[in-house]
């Protein structure tokens, strides 16, 4: 990491908000919303292509969708036709109110900093850029919508695999006017860090409370950040 960081990569889930709020909200609502919605959407055009996204198998009738998502939900599946449907449920949470999501609060003044100072920031997450644009419209923090912002959002499906070296250079190659050392990514995911960092990207993993703990070699291979405000005195945007 240096002072002439120039574009800035994030993380979601263990990076700007709880991994609980992920696993133990989202998820559930999600799960909680899809019987009525297999039973309301099922035949209607709009809904088509997001059971068109599942093997054949899987869309037989309603139940057998359900049981299929219930189980790939159980495994944290990252299969793109999840997440896309997962971001069509948690619209309706998110319209409604009963989601927000509740960043760390060193998230949002790194944000408006970061932003103040033209770096531009990035979302790379499992979940769709549908999901996490609801996300950051949708936070507990004052202003609400921090989607101002954020300047690009990636995901598997426009970027690749997160812990593919191939899926940060593909991002890197979106902004040929920055040089690739000069790109940062912060993520709880090792691996995510490791695919980063062999594509040339400075890379911090960000240790927040609920994370996984991590190994002794990870802590040696990497460095490893407490919180944002931290990364802003390493450097970056002080
Ligand atoms: C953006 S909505 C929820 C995030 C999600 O679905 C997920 O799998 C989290 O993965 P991440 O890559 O953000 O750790
Ligand atoms: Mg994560």
């Amino acid at each position: 990491m240096n002072a002439d960081t120039q574009a800035i990569l994030l993380d979601i889930e263990g990076t700007v908000c709880p991994i609980t709020f992920v696993k133990d909200v989202l998820f559930p609502y999600a799960l909680a919303a899809l019987p009525a919605t297999l039973s309301t959407h099922w035949s209607t055009p709009s809904f088509q292509p997001y059971l068109a996204a599942f093997p054949l198998e899987h869309t037989t009738t309603p139940d057998t969708l359900l049981s299929h998502i219930t189980a790939l939900t159980a495994q944290d599946s990252k299969l793109p036709a999840l997440k896309s449907l997962q971001g069509y449920l948690f619209a309706q949470g998110y319209s409604s109110g009963a989601l927000q999501c509740p960043l760390f609060p060193d998230v949002p003044p790194s944000l408006h900093t970061w932003h103040a100072l033209s770096i531009p920031i990035m979302i790379y997450s499992s979940g769709s850029v549908a999901a996490q644009k609801l996300l950051f419209e949708h936070t507990t923090s004052t202003p609400s919508d921090l989607r101002p912002l954020l300047s690009d959002y990636f995901d598997t499906v426009n970027a690749g695999p997160k812990t593919e070296a191939a899926s940060y250079a593909k991002i890197a190659s979106s902004r040929p006017e920055i040089e690739i050392s000069k790109w940062l990514f912060l993520s709880d995911n090792p691996k995510e860090v490791k695919a980063a960092k062999e594509a040339g990207i400075q890379s911090f993993i960000v240790m927040r409370e609920g994370n996984a703990p991590l190994s002794d070699e990870e802590r040696a291979a990497h460095r490893v950040v407490a919180s944002f405000e931290e990364v802003r005195i390493l450097g970056v945007g002080i």
